[in-house]
């Protein structure tokens, strides 16, 4: 699955919409047992989360736009079948996210290519779920430094810490991405999706029984006026750096 929303792969309310279609229409395909996500534009795997979705709208948007985020995330985590990053380019905040509820994930030695969840940096805070998503990858001491100091990992530094399973050339990405593919489909899909689950259900707990909490904790924490000047702030930075 190629992710293709110009020009950064933001995670939109529609991209995100689309996503969880895909992956349904995916998960009903007796035919498919694994899922290869990368992007369509080398350089950039995404932006992660839409900040044109978290700045001047309602709080009925907001509300809208938690909840997909959440469906996106339980559906991707909770996925039957095998699913790859293939991560081709920078990979910040929510796109980082996406790369930690895959199975396995795999980064192209560019040293552009950062991954981490940095949302401190723009002044808001990574939510739990996002936060219980690192710790299984990276344990807690070092999710505890790279969420407070908001670390965006270049490729040597992020397969040292446990972010990435394996660093590689950029021109060998989706040929290892095939082959390590091969390696999980070999195990009986029964027992690898159990195990799967086992593994994943306290985290998918914690959400699902906090769901609605959390979209009310997302809509007043957004809403409020210093977080809204944090996030223009750090939208007109973005928009500096190319002048
Ligand atoms: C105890 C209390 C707890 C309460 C907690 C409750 C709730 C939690 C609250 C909030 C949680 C929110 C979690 C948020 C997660 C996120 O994912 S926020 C998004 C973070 N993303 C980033 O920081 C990445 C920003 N972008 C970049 O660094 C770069 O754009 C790049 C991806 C490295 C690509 O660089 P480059 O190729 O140079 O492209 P440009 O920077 O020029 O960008 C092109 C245009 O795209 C716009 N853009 C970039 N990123 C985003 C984005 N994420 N959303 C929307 N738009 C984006 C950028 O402004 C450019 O636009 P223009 O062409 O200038 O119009």
């Amino acid at each position: 699955m190629k992710l293709k929303n110009p020009p950064v792969n933001s995670l939109s309310l529609e991209m995100l919409t689309e996503l969880v279609i895909n992956l349904e229409k995916l998960e009903n395909d007796k035919a498919v047992r694994g899922l290869v996500l990368t992007s369509e534009y080398p350089g950039i795997f995404s932006a992660g989360l839409d900040l044109m979705e978290m700045c001047g709208r309602n709080p009925a948007h907001y509300a809208e736009y938690w909840k997909a985020l959440q469906e996106f995330w339980l559906k991707l985590y909770q996925s039957s079948l095998v699913v790859v990053a293939a991560i081709n380019g920078a990979s910040p905040a929510g796109g980082c996210l996406m790369s930690l509820i895959c199975d396995y994930r795999i980064l192209a030695d560019n040293p552009k290519y950062t991954i981490g969840l940095n949302e401190t940096l723009l002044g808001i805070v990574a939510p739990f779920w996002f936060k219980d998503t690192m710790v299984n990858t990276i344990g807690h001491r070092a999710s505890e430094r790279a969420l407070q100091l908001g670390l965006l990992f270049p490729p040597a530094e992020a397969l040292q810490v446990g972010l990435v399973d394996q660093v590689v050339p950029e021109d060998k990405l989706q040929s290892t991405a095939l082959s390590v593919m091969a390696q999980w489909l070999a195990i009986p899909d029964h027992a690898r999706q159990l195990t799967k689950t086992m593994m994943r259900k306290p985290t998918v707990d914690h959400l699902v029984k906090q769901r609605d909490a959390d979209i009310q904790n997302f809509v007043s924490f957004v809403s409020r006026d210093s977080i809204q000047k944090s996030l223009q702030m750090y939208l007109q930075k973005l928009r500096q750096k190319k002048s």
